[in-house]
């Protein structure tokens, strides 16, 4: 399963963001994707608030408004870093459309979204096995309560199936950016 976005909306993105549930592999893939575009990788778990990271840590589900001036600080770092290195790639769980449409708004430039898509037992079994600095088990069902996931009809997004093998979801990502390579060699 691998859904190509519109070649015409992606064309102009220069930066990639990783989205999906906590523990469907953001990090994992997103840094893999950069390695394989030679770009940064910014991991939006490093931008939000402290307070955010004690709420999630308490097991509360953040709120919109703990949300926006998190998405604020990552779109800016995102648009940054694209500024300096040419193109960058950053992981966010992005739940709701709202969510995208800001961090477009924000970054002030197109984004092409790489949806992590998986079902609640692949991705509980992964969050079992997994350490993770603040993020309990428990609140896996709020993300997929919050999760809106993104529709390639009216989005710029490819949509990856989270069974696959992380480079085989990286290969998948870097063909869809054929034009990021392009833009690098550009330089
Ligand atoms: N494609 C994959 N196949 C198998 N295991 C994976 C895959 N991608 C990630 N994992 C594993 O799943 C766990 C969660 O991955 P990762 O930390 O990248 O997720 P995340 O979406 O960034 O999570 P969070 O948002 O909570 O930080 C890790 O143990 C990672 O090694
Ligand atoms: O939107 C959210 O609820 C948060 O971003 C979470 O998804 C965490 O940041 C992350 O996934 C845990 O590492």
């Amino acid at each position: 399963m691998s859904t190509a976005p519109s070649p015409r909306r992606s064309e102009a993105a220069r930066l990639i963001i990783v989205m999906g549930v906590s523990s469907s592999g953001k990090s994992t893939t997103g840094k893999a994707i950069a390695r394989r575009l030679h770009l940064p990788f910014l991991d939006g778990d490093g931008y939000h608030p402290p307070e955010n990271v004690e709420k999630m840590r308490a097991g509360t589900p953040l709120t919109d408004a703990d949300r926006w001036p998190w998405l604020e600080r990552l779109a800016q770092a995102l648009h940054e870093a694209a500024g300096q290195k040419g193109a960058a790639v950053g992981a966010c769980s992005a739940l709701r459309k709202s969510y995208r449409d800001y961090l477009v708004e924000k970054a002030g430039e197109p984004i092409l979204f790489v949806y992590l898509k998986g079902d609640r037992s692949v991705i509980a079994e992964r969050m079992a096995r997994r350490q993770h600095e603040y993020m309990p088990q428990s609140l896996l069902e709020s993300q997929f309560a919050t999760l809106e996931e993104p529709d390639p009809a009216i989005e710029n997004v490819l949509v990856l199936d989270v069974r696959e093998p992380v480079e085989t979801l990286a290969t998948r990502a870097v063909k869809a950016v054929d034009h990021l390579r392009s833009f690098k060699r550009g330089q």
